[in-house]
């Protein structure tokens, strides 16, 4: 094993300090990402340092209302630069599409299940034996303050109401039982999985289970470094996915042409439909569910530049289409950021 490690990793140290969000979930990526780690540099140390992050914190401002910029990142990001960190972990759906300059997404690994989730509260499932969305009863209540989700729920599901919800999974999950107004919420798969309580879901959507599509990046792990760190980069390189880094390379393409942080309703999905060959379906949905705009493509992609390109074709071929109109008219509405504290 070691004489195949690259050069840049046999010489210097032989730590790599890891930084996450203290979250249950992102602790668990931590936890993911060090293990695939460990088992291509067994020499190698990955002591974890876990950080609460302003978006942990702030559970009461909007979410659109940070700008969609970083919320979760920067100050993560500033202790990478500062040389006391190595990498950061990160839900790649999190990750603004733009890096801090000498920053850079050192590698996507392997991706867990990308969709969203309904989970249904249990007392109902019993009582009515409720499994989908399409189940429920017009004025049905959804627990979810993703802008994305709401526009694409009301977009399909007219009849359902919305309920600001918020908090980390185990925080929601209780919070779904405990809230008497609530039906349901919406949760992504992978985080679910990656803390074993993937038994809570009711039901997986998507393009063709639902009619909803998952956030740009989501269910993958991205890994941020240092530009110019090469020891870094090359042991990164090793626990790298190639299919999920393609994917979701198109998939922040399209969101990085559309401008769209977190806080805009684009939903994505992409799909190896034969090796090499990647389906990109996409959305974009005015925050009341009354327009939407949906692309579909499939192409060859094997490079990082194809990939590229074909998310920025989506991106454009939706705006010739009016999605341009409805991003617009959300920028208008938007409230101005809250003044700093
Ligand atoms: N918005 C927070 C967040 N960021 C990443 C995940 C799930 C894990 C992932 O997408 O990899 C979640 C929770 C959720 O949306 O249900």
């Amino acid at each position: 094993m070691a004489d195949e490690q690259p050069p840049a990793l046999a010489q210097g140290p032989t730590t790599i300090r890891v930084g996450t969000r203290n979250s249950p979930l992102a602790l668990a990526q931590a936890d993911i990402v060090v293990a695939a780690l460990q088992s291509v540099l067994p020499a190698y140390s990955f002591p974890i340092s876990g950080m609460t992050t302003t978006g942990d914190r702030d559970q009461n401002t909007a979410l659109y209302n940070f700008g969609g910029k970083g919320l979760w990142t920067t100050q993560l990001e500033d202790r990478l630069e500062a040389n006391e960190l190595d990498i950061i972990v990160h839900s790649l759906k999190d990750m603004p599409t733009t890096l801090p300059e000498g920053l850079v997404l050192g590698c996507v690994t392997k991706r867990e299940d990308p969709r969203d989730t309904l989970v249904l509260k249990k007392e109902l499932v019993d009582k009515h034996g409720w499994k989908t969305l399409a189940d429920l009863p017009e004025g049905s209540i959804i627990g979810t303050s993703s802008v994305r989700r709401i526009a694409q729920l009301a977009r399909r599901y007219p009849s359902l109401k919305f309920k600001d919800h918020r908090g980390n999974i185990q925080t929601r999950l209780r919070k779904l039982e405990e809230d008497p107004e609530l039906t349901g919420i919406i949760l992504a798969a992978a985080g679910l999985q990656r803390m074993q309580l993937d038994a809570h879901i009711s039901q997986f959507l998507e393009s063709d289970n639902g009619g909803i599509l998952h956030a740009v990046g989501q269910g993958a792990l991205g890994i941020e470094c240092r530009a110019g760190d090469d020891k870094v980069l090359a042991a990164l390189k090793m626990i790298e996915d190639k299919n999920a880094a393609l994917a979701t390379v198109a998939e922040r393409s399209l969101m990085r042409a559309l401008e769209g942080g977190c806080s805009v309703p684009i939903g994505v999905e992409t799909k190896w439909v034969e090796p090499g060959q990647l389906r990109l379906r996409a959305t974009v949905v005015s925050v009341q569910g009354t327009e939407g705009v949906d692309g579909e493509a499939v192409e060859p992609i094997t490079t990082a530049e194809q990939a590229d390109q074909f998310g920025a074709k989506m991106a454009a071929d939706l705006v010739s289409r009016g999605a341009n109109k409805i991003l617009d008219d959300i920028n208008k509405n938007k409230p101005a950021p809250p003044p700093p504290q």
